[in-house]
């Protein structure tokens, strides 16, 4: 029985592009040890500027669908952001808000916020969440809906239904100290708000629509963030997932992409209606202002700026009621995710008891003479804006203690980890050291942009509108240039290590390129760099020592960074020793000659 019914009233499809908003986090003194000041600023209420690192008298400007300066409060982030979208759901479409960024930008705090300050997922309001710590499947029925069957559906009502299901729901999350954020995120948090309006007399026409509230966990790199042991594997886990998903947006921008890989990560999976697909979708992208994420907010705005070329279809999903038999309930149930049991009881509780006193016991229940989920919606807004509810005040509080100590334990439990990794790799196995100077991290995006400078056409498609300008310098312009002299200085440390044939390090290492014939070891050597330049995930995979991990990650690298300018390159990439490094030199190099 159901129908999709498009968009537009007239049957043509309607399409939504994704909404693209920018909110930068206030400066914090305590972010910049160096005292450089601020990279970022903004120009009004769409534009934003960024010290060109290219030429550090310029700035880059970029323009966004909203730019939310540093002053900009929660409300007027909903506002602007979020409330826009939430009619649609209430005509039985699909939205979707998810915040994006690096590690310590402020994305948890625009979607939770704090109990003095909430933010959109709290203002969103509504449902549920699952206490539940399984990994769950996700599947996809004939309309190409994603399902996750086994989440646990709790039918609320009130706000007050809200903060019981929800605040619990929170500690869930794993929340872990990194060196640039003391509570960052280590895994993507979605809450989905799924509202159902039927019509009370015939045809009872239902219409449902969803809303997706992801709170991402932070892009990062580890030689900044110190991770080690288990928030290393984390950390992986994140930037492959945000990797994926980069891939399909660029592989939706391509518009020639026959297979967009929403299938290679759960995120992108779960995110396949929000882009591309047929969510009214808003994308808030959090930057901070400090020097030492410069890298890290570039990427992030060109991200945002592809991003907003993303257009979806919405439509409306309508099913016409039937009266409902027990069986086809729980068959409904399941297929919408519930898992049918003690949520399922809650709910035959709740409407009986709505029945014995006379109220409306869900979003389902709502007909069209009652007052509007809507009108409610705006009225629970109206509710925590004016809410001096201390009773959810503290249980806020609660949570945030019981998070500290969670968070404590779990770092009792890593440092009992790490020593015993420590006591096993001196038993044999070098220690594979993730902590290198600040600034060595820096080289690797400066070279690399610089090669992409001579590659415009995936930056202009990328960065749009992108332009230069001549502007007043921002304050640590001195700085950023005594950086780049750093860097230089650094690479030069690097490579003199790596490709001197007088250094002591690599004389004996690569003694037997020696042998080889100059001109057939400078083929080999170009075969391996283009391969490493161009080639796919299997690609890669075919090359000696490179496995599927190690593959990604170097796709990873390619993505942030660019092309690899010499194969020295590579050890920059995380994993990858300048022990390895010559190792595997040798086994390509003998490998290709003999191709
Ligand atoms: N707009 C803002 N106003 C005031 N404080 C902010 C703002 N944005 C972020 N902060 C503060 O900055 C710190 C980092 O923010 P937050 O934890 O939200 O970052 P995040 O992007 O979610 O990081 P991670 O990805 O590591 O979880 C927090 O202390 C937060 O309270």
């Amino acid at each position: 029985m159901a129908q999709r019914v498009s968009a537009s009233d007239g049957g043509n499809k309607k399409t939504s592009r994704v909404r693209v908003a920018v909110r930068l986090r206030p400066y914090m003194p305590k972010q910049d040890e160096k005292d450089e000041g601020p990279c970022v600023r903004g120009l009004d209420s769409q534009n934003l500027e960024i010290i060109n690192w290219r030429n550090a008298t310029e700035t880059v400007k970029y323009h966004f669908d909203v730019f939310h300066d540093t002053q900009t409060t929660q409300q007027e982030v909903f506002l602007s952001s979020v409330k826009p979208i939430l009619p649609h759901i209430l005509q039985g479409q699909n939205a979707s808000v998810f915040a994006y960024g690096p590690t310590g930008a402020g994305k948890t705090h625009t979607m939770l916020g704090s109990p003095d300050q909430p933010g959109v997922i709290p203002r969103a309001v509504l449902d549920l969440l699952s206490p539940n710590s399984q990994d769950l499947p996700i599947r996809e029925d004939k309309d190409k809906n994603i399902l996750i069957p086994g989440l646990t559906h709790t039918t609320i009502s009130s706000f007050a239904d809200f903060d019981k299901h929800f605040v619990p729901a929170t500690l869930n999350r794993t929340t872990a100290s990194t060196k640039l954020n003391q509570r960052s995120s280590r895994s993507h948090a979605i809450l989905l708000i799924k509202v159902v309006r039927t019509q009370r007399a015939a045809p009872r026409r239902r219409q449902t629509g969803k809303l997706y509230l992801v709170d991402l966990a932070g892009s990062e790199d580890n030689r900044r963030t110190g991770n080690q042991g288990i928030r290393l594997k984390e950390s992986g886990a994140i930037n492959l997932s945000l990797f994926t998903l980069s891939k399909v947006v660029d592989s939706l921008n391509s518009g020639t992409a026959i297979r967009v890989p929403y299938r290679d990560s759960k995120l992108t999976r779960l995110l396949q209606d929000s882009l591309g697909g047929s969510a009214h979708s808003v994308m808030i992208t959090n930057i901070a202002p400090e020097f030492k994420y410069y890298f890290d907010t570039f990427s992030a705005l060109n991200f945002a700026a592809k991003s907003k070329l993303i257009v979806n279809k919405p439509f409306t999903r309508e099913t016409v009621a039937v009266p409902v038999l027990p069986v086809k309930r729980a068959r409904e149930e399941h297929e919408a995710g519930g898992s049918g049991t003690e949520p399922h009881k809650k709910r035959q509780k709740d409407e009986k008891k709505s029945q014995q006193d006379g109220s409306s016991p869900s979003a389902h229940h709502h007909s069209l003479s009652e007052p509007s989920v809507m009108d409610r919606l705006i009225a629970l807004e109206k509710l925590m804006m004016s809410c001096q509810d201390k009773d959810r005040t503290s249980m806020l509080k609660d949570v945030a203690q019981s998070r500290k100590e969670i968070q404590e334990l779990k770092e009792k439990q890593r440092e009992f980890e790490s020593k015993a990794k420590l006591f096993s790799q001196l038993a044999g196995e070098k220690l594979i050291t993730q902590q290198e100077p600040v600034f060595k991290n820096n080289t690797a995006p400066l070279q690399k942009k610089q090669s992409n400078a001579t590659k415009p056409s995936k930056q202009q498609a990328v960065v749009q509108p992108l332009q230069v300008s001549q502007l007043q310098p921002l304050q640590q312009l001195v700085v950023a240039k005594k950086q780049s002299v750093c860097v230089k200085k650094k690479e030069k440390k690097l490579s003199d290590l790596v490709e001197s044939p007088n250094g002591k390090e690599n004389t004996k290492e690569n003694a037997w390129e020696s042998q080889l014939d100059t001109s057939v070891l400078e083929q080999s050597r170009q075969k391996i760099l283009q391969v490493l330049n161009t080639g796919c995930l299997k690609e890669l995979k075919g090359l000696q020592q490179i496995g599927d991990k190690k593959a990604k990650l170097i796709l990873g690298w390619r993505e942030i960074h660019g092309h690899f300018t010499k194969l020295e390159d590579l050890i920059k990439v995380e994993g990858m020793t300048e022990k390895r490094f010559s190792s595997f030199m040798k086994a390509n190099i003998l490998s290709t000659m003999g191709k």
